[in-house]
């Protein structure tokens, strides 16, 4: 590739640059360019309909100052504008904005295009680099800095003429300001300013775009701060920034831009706009949030948002996408699914500790930099589980969506069995085929359970782990059921440790219970789940001793004939091929 071909983006003479120190305390304004920048870079630019539905979402999140069109482009732009003038959709609070280059003919129809808004921005920008001067407009930098005073004088006769008594703002861009010499950037605002004469009650924003970001974010930094120091009438001057993403640097563009002494951002959800997008006001935000320092815009509902977005752009939202992508709150690798499951555990017990509520908690997750919650999005995703995941997955898994608890140990031994089948079928393996693969290999029911006791020799009951606790059961009871009746009432177990078991809102309560039975130095574990904790318990002994196949029948043959559900198990279970798992326990 032939590098020679590119050179390094001229850094900005500023030794004494201070916002390297700076930090952010207090959102900065907000506008939406979703509606102009954004609808300008789609293949199909919005419908009014679809605008409409972009328009009522950035009101309804909170965006107080929206780009709603180019109003001379084309008939759609401008009629969506009359649309919610004439409709009387623009809320007391909000004010919309409409873009115009500084070209004559363009700027009569634009101030035209806000007859009746009670208040309203327009929009002037000229490029002002120099490859624009050089190539697109042919002109000395004198010239272009009167495109840019004479697009003000022509804006401000019509809005006389057209506008009546609109509260007219004033906004101005010198395009391609990132490659623009800083000097001539300023000459030509300060130029503008003198034209419209900010004030007190007139202030004027100055916009100042990548609008194709070619530098480092520092270069970019630089360059505010030292337009924030040298920008006269500053007091009445809003300082805003517009980055773009073509280095994939947009969100940082504007964050350090904000530490150098801008105080608004030009951006669009989801980082839609032209050629690689303009800087994504949803990570802007919710980075903010994540700071503890409230963005002032409702991520409360984020999927619909992004439902929405993807409707009105007809683009999806990349899975990967910063705090709104399908993926970002989950981890698929064990040891990420470990450390998550760890974190919630610890706050649980520290909620439970404290009396605190979990969901108020401060927020310091392994891996999960935002509370998915928080967001609208529930903890159900957070896990999945396919070939890279371990136990810890596995165990949150089990825990968060079915209410099963499983000991360590027993966490273990399942965790290689989902793996095996992981390792076979390659891919995700569904939290409903865990589950199924749980049941099927350790709730064993045994087929047939006549009455009696165990045989002294059948094994050992040797513990009981009833919602993640352990109970020992001691090394002389032989008689299992005797023996966890007995376990149960030692310990006075009243406690009614209550499961949902299946999807949330399914109505059954159930307990779980997880019984290990020892027999020639090796471990069977069984789970019961029932409705009540005696139930549940003999239920997983029965399971852990039938695993352990310890009352086989000697003919299997001699045995009555498998139901259904049975049958379907046979075999799969881990035992040896062919092993019969009907299997008895006395009660
Ligand atoms: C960085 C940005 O996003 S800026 C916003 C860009 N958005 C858009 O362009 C979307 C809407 N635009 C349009 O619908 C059309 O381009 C229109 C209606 C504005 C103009 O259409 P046309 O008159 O056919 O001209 P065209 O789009 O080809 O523009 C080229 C002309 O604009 C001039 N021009 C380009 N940028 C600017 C500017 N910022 N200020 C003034 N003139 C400009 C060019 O020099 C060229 O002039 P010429 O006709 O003398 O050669
Ligand atoms: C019109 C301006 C603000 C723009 O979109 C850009 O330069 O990117
Ligand atoms: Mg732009």
């Amino acid at each position: 590739m032939n590098t020679s071909r590119y050179a390094a983006f001229p850094q900005v003479p500023l030794d004494d640059r201070t916002w390297p120190a700076a930090t952010v305390t207090a959102a900065p304004r907000w506008l939406s360019t979703d509606l102009r920048d954004g609808n300008q870079a789609l293949a199909a630019p919005m419908s009014p309909e679809r605008k409409l539905v972009m328009f009522d979402l950035l009101v309804a999140m909170g965006y107080k100052e929206i780009e709603v069109g180019f109003p001379a482009a084309s008939r759609d732009d401008h009629d969506f504008v009359r649309m919610i003038i004439e409709q009387d959709r623009i809320p007391d609070d909000v004010r919309v904005s409409v873009l115009v280059q500084a070209r004559d003919e363009l700027i009569e129809r634009t101030v035209e295009s806000l007859r009746g808004a009670p208040r309203a921005t327009v929009h002037l920008y000229n490029a002002t680099s120099p490859q624009f001067r050089r190539m697109v407009f042919g002109m000395t930098r004198d010239e272009c800095k009167d495109m840019a005073v004479h697009g003000t004088q022509v804006m401000m006769k019509y809005a006389e003429r057209l506008l009546g008594t609109c509260d007219l703002g004033f906004q101005y861009s010198p395009e391609h300001f990132a490659d623009t010499e800083p000097d001539f950037a300023l000459e030509v605002c300060e130029a503008v300013m003198d034209v419209w004469r900010p004030g007190p009650d007139r202030p004027i924003i100055l916009n100042f775009p990548t609008t194709v970001e070619r530098s480092t974010p520092n270069v970019f930094a630089d360059r505010i701060e030292w337009l924030n120091r040298n920008l006269s009438r500053r007091e009445h001057v809003c300082l805003s920034v517009h980055p773009h993403n073509d280095r994939g640097t947009g969100v940082a563009t504007a964050e350090l831009a904000l530490l150098a002494g801008a105080e608004r951002i030009e951006g669009c959800l989801f980082g839609n706009g032209e050629r690689a997008g303009n800087v994504c006001l949803v990570t802007l935000g919710l980075n903010l949030y994540t700071q503890g320092i409230d963005p002032g815009i409702d991520f409360s509902d984020l999927d619909h948002v992004r439902r929405t977005v993807e409707h009105c752009n007809g683009i999806p939202v990349h899975p990967r996408h910063p705090y709104g992508g399908d993926l970002v709150y989950t981890a698929f690798s064990g040891s990420h699914q470990d450390a998550i499951k760890k974190g919630f555990d610890a706050v649980e017990r520290e909620a439970a500790r404290t009396g605190a509520d979990p969901s108020r908690m401060p927020w310091r997750m392994p891996y999960l930099p935002l509370d998915p919650q928080d967001v609208g999005r529930t903890y159900e995703a957070i896990v999945r589980i396919s070939s890279q995941s371990g136990k810890g997955g596995l165990a949150y898994l089990m825990s968060a969506r079915y209410g099963l608890n499983l000991p360590r140990a027993l966490q273990i031994e399942f965790a290689r069995h989902v793996q095996a089948l992981a390792d076979a079928e390659g891919g995700e393996i569904a939290p409903d085929r865990i589950r199924d693969a749980f049941l099927r290999e350790y709730a064993v029911t045994p087929a047939v359970t006549p009455a009696g006791p165990l045989p002294e020799t059948a094994g050992t009951v040797t513990a009981l782990h009833i919602d993640g606790e352990g109970f020992g059961l001691g090394p002389r009871r032989t008689d299992t059921v005797r023996a966890v009746r007995s376990a149960l009432a030692e310990r006075g177990f009243r406690v009614r440790v209550v499961h949902h078991l299946g999807p949330a809102g399914r109505e059954r309560e159930e307990v779980a219970v997880y019984a290990q039975c020892g027999l020639d130095g090796r471990t069977f574990w069984g789970a019961g789940i029932e409705r009540d904790v005696v139930s549940a318990a003999l239920a997983a002994v029965d399971a852990a001793v039938a695993r352990a196949g310890l009352r086989r029948p000697a003919a299997p043959a001699a045995l009555p004939p498998l139901p259904e559900r049975e049958r379907r198990h046979a075999g799969r279970s881990g035992h040896p091929a062919g092993r019969p798992r009907r299997v008895i326990a006395g009660r």
